[in-house]
């Protein structure tokens, strides 16, 4: 376990400019959307923040960057603040290691510098290492206490390089393992499929490989990263209310066929059951699901609806599955997923349960059999 004491201070505090806004209480206002951007190395995670930055969109971006130790300052200069675009308000840099790996503490205490002052900013950009495996990050951000209330995780963009996702396709068709990639589509709200300019053969094919790993994730194409920034912004992906959304998600993803695939890659699955079911069993279901793994299955991530017996509320379910060790530093984070009841359910729907899992050796019949179980 690391010594925090020792430790270089890992976040820089800038001085307010001036004139100064008055200091507003965290809990003050409605919190601060935080959007995390990943991708593989050199896929254009640089490349998205500066044309964001310098999009006539109205918005104060805060950016926050994780880079390793020797590196300290290369991405900084590489990102362009924008004159008469966005206005940076902060910019705090994560020193000493990867986001994900080893520095929440240091992540938290960053962004609690930031929303102090969120009256000076209506976004945050996060911008990760190429590496980086997004799920602590996303659990931090998701369901931190210190930060609840000041900041509300508002998705995941995953760029992609298109050129290369195709060559490591391509690499891995006929091998056990998977590209690097596909573990950061699985945890993707939003897939930007960047640098179309440099592929010449189907995008669509390309598209249909993303979707088999993440069937509820939507793909932007673009060159240089120019995307609607409505696709960017205000996606409520982790929102409890944006049930209606979820559920247009959910219905889509029932259209997407299985496709044949190694036993072992990352897929999506969805459960649907039409029975009411018992919370507590379905919290239970959960825990067994994303932390004891008691199979061969590896769940990354699972959304849903439930029909919950003796509740006239749809409730909608997010998980997400954490290594204990990526946790060295993080304690009591042991069940990372959230149950909440939504709205009410419409007297025209029909009342189920229906759940997508992504994730790795994914059996629909263990999947299925173990959430009939939680049948009231
Ligand atoms: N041809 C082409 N080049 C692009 C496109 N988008 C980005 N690039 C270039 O690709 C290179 C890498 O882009 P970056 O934005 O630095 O990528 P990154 O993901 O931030 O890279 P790391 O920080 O190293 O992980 C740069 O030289 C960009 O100019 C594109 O759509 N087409």
């Amino acid at each position: 376990m690391e010594d925090d004491d020792d430790c270089p201070p890992l976040a820089v505090e800038l001085p307010p400019r001036v004139p100064s806004p008055p200091e507003q209480s965290p809990s003050d206002a409605s919190p601060v959307g935080i959007t995390v951007i990943t991708g593989y190395l050199g896929a254009g995670k640089s490349t998205l923040v500066n044309y964001i930055l310098n999009e006539q969109h109205g918005k104060r971006i805060a950016v926050i960057l994780n880079e390793f130790g020797e590196e300290i300052g290369v991405e900084r200069a590489m990102i362009n603040e924008g004159q008469g675009g966005a206005l940076i308000e902060e910019w705090v840099e994560l020193a000493n290691g990867c986001v994900c790996c080893s520095v929440k503490h240091s992540l938290v205490q960053a962004l609690e510098q930031l929303v102090q002052r969120k009256d000076r900013m209506d976004h945050i950009l996060l911008e990760t290492t190429g590496l980086a495996d997004p799920a602590p990050l996303v659990s931090v951000l998701w369901l931190d206490d210190q930060l609840e209330s000041s900041i509300v995780l508002d998705s995941i963009i995953t760029v992609i390089d298109a050129k290369n996702f195709r060559v490591q396709i391509d690499e891995h068709k006929n091998s056990s393992s998977f590209p690097e990639a596909f573990h950061q589509i699985a945890f993707a709200d939003v897939v930007i499929l960047n640098k179309i300019d440099l592929v010449e053969d189907s995008l669509e094919d390309l598209e249909k490989h993303i979707r088999d790993v993440n069937a509820l994730v939507t793909v932007v194409r673009s060159v240089r990263c120019q995307v609607d920034l409505n696709e960017v912004f205000n996606r409520q992906a982790y929102g409890a209310k944006n049930s209606s959304h979820l559920q247009e998600l959910l219905d889509y993803s029932k259209s997407v066929p299985p496709s044949r695939r190694h036993d072992n890659s990352i897929s999506t699955l969805c459960i649907y059951e039409q029975d009411s079911v018992n919370l507590a069993k379905v919290e239970s279901w959960l825990e067994d699901l994303l932390w004891e793994k008691k199979s061969i299955m590896d769940i990354y991530r699972c959304k849903g609806i439930l029909y919950i017996h003796d509740s006239d509320q749809v409730h909608t379910l997010q998980g997400l599955s954490v290594l204990m060790s990526d946790f060295a530093l993080m304690q009591a984070v042991r069940e990372v997923y959230e149950v909440v009841p939504a709205r009410k359910w419409s007297e025209t729907e029909s009342r189920m349960n229906k759940i997508v899992v992504i994730g790795r050796n994914l059996d629909i019949n263990v999947l299925q059999d173990s959430f009939s179980g939680c049948k009231s």
